[in-house]
């Protein structure tokens, strides 16, 4: 299930939070500015790795968001396991970087985990399937898609070279849980749950 780590920039050993509660996640979140939502598709999809499947299925919400933010373009960005570069695009998005634009990404399916490095404190956000979050343009953040990546991203744009990675040279991801040490909260079958280290 969808979780959400906070670290003090210090320390990347002991997470100061741990919660896989959705409203708890919502609110941790919304106290940052970063809006955090679940959705739900209208239909199933036939192929959750076709394009233009996708973004006809999703094209009201798609719709929505852009009358909200001012957002002119949508894409769709997908990895299975197989993926011959996975590693070379796992890479591409694992060191901190800034966009001049908001990013906003929805997941149609499969997990990915963004790491937002938000004034003193890292968080980390394992999101999943019908998960929506938007990061604010300038904000620092890296993602890891994982070593075998499986997902299928709806992806926002007002402008696709706004959305260029502007790296921060900082190498803080490199000091975090990669991916496969946070994946067993994506997994864990417990009911939603929050714990807290004084
Ligand atoms: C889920 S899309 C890949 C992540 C991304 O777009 C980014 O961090 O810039
Ligand atoms: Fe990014
Ligand atoms: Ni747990």
């Amino acid at each position: 299930m969808s979780f959400l780590a906070i670290y003090a920039e210090q320390d990347a050993s002991r997470p100061q939070l741990i919660t896989t509660d959705g409203a708890r996640i919502a609110s941790e979140l919304e106290a940052e500015g970063i809006r955090f939502e679940r959705w739900t598709a209208g239909c199933e999809l036939r192929d959750p790795t076709d394009q233009a499947q996708v973004l006809a299925a999703y094209a009201d919400d798609v719709a929505r968001l852009k009358l909200e933010n001012g957002f002119v373009t949508a894409d769709v960005i997908g990895l299975t396991p197989d993926h011959p570069e996975r590693e070379a695009l796992r890479g591409k998005f694992l060191d901190e970087h800034r966009h001049a634009e908001h990013e906003v990404r929805f997941f149609v399916r499969g997990s990915g985990i963004f790491y937002l490095h938000l004034g003193e404190r890292v968080l980390a956000v394992g999101c999943e399937k019908d998960d929506l979050i938007a990061v604010p343009a300038g904000t620092a953040h890296w993602f890891d898609m994982g070593p075998t990546p499986d997902f299928t991203a709806i992806r926002l744009f007002t402008n696709p070279e706004g959305w260029v990675a502007n790296f921060t040279d900082n190498d803080i991801a490199a000091r975090f849980p990669r991916h496969e040490a946070l994946a067993e909260h994506f997994t864990q079958t417990a009911a939603p749950h929050s714990q807290e280290s004084a």
